[in-house]
């Protein structure tokens, strides 16, 4: 069975960047591409530099923000290749891996890559778990874009041949009920007016994306499903 780990790319801006990724992830056993409002794609340059990885860009889903990308995954990894002023939890390309290998065994896990020349924005990193760094010289750490997915690819397809390090039972198991105290809570505060006007989806995101992040218990949704249905009472009333 295929790894449920998808590869995210935001913004890409050279189409050969995005062939040459999906080459990478078939050769090391991976085929779920996400683009997020890739610049020029589908383009003749990706089909070319992807090899024998066509499927991958044909069956690449394109989306418009990463949010839209993420939504229904447990485990959301950020790469970048300098310290961030927003600080997450690091991960080795290793630790990265084995997390996101185990993970998947549960619900869907995205690993997002950054634009070529930016990186990815603090607003990005806020919707990710964890960040990892790919170790390379301190002079010079930053690889090109399909480099350091290939690198990442290469330590998934080493991780999914060995034996989970931890149990199934540290794999975030409330998925479903997550994704549905999720949508309970886009409706409520959709129902609340509680957006900002000029950036309608950003609230909801910031907020989904700690919930995420939150890992809640069982009991946790209950306490905040049962939150959110005494506003839907009052709103009602
Ligand atoms: C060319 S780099 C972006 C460089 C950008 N100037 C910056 O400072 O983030 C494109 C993407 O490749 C990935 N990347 C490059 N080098 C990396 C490293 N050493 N560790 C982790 N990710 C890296 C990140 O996803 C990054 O956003």
């Amino acid at each position: 069975m295929t790894p449920d780990i998808r590869i995210v790319l935001i913004k890409t801006w050279h189409p050969g960047n995005i062939g040459a990724v999906a080459r990478a992830m078939k050769n090391m056993g991976l085929y779920k591409l996400y683009l997020v409002d890739p610049l020029d794609f589908p383009s003749e340059e990706a089909t070319s530099r992807s090899g024998q990885a066509t499927d991958i860009l044909e069956n690449a889903v394109v989306v418009s923000e990463l949010s839209e990308a993420i939504n229904d995954c447990s485990l959301v990894i950020g790469t970048s290749a300098r310290d961030r002023s927003i600080s997450l939890p690091a991960l080795t390309a290793e630790q990265c891996a084995e997390k996101a290998m185990h993970e998947q065994q549960a619900a869907p896990v995205a690993i997002v890559f950054g634009r070529e020349r930016m990186g990815l924005l603090n607003e990005e990193i806020q919707q990710c778990h964890f960040q990892v760094n790919i170790d390379a010289n301190p002079d010079y750490p930053v690889l090109n874009l399909s480099q350091a997915v290939q690198i990442i690819c290469y330590e998934l397809f080493k991780s999914s041949s060995k034996p989970p390090a931890d149990g199934p039972e540290d794999a975030y198991p409330l998925h479903k009920e997550l994704t549905q105290f999720q949508q309970h809570l886009e409706s409520t505060t959709k129902a609340m007016g509680f957006i900002n006007l000029n950036h309608p989806g950003q609230t909801l995101e910031l907020m989904q994306a700690i919930f995420r992040r939150a890992r809640l218990s069982r009991k946790d949704l209950s306490i905040m499903r049962g939150f959110l249905s005494s506003i839907d009472k009052k709103l009602d009333s």
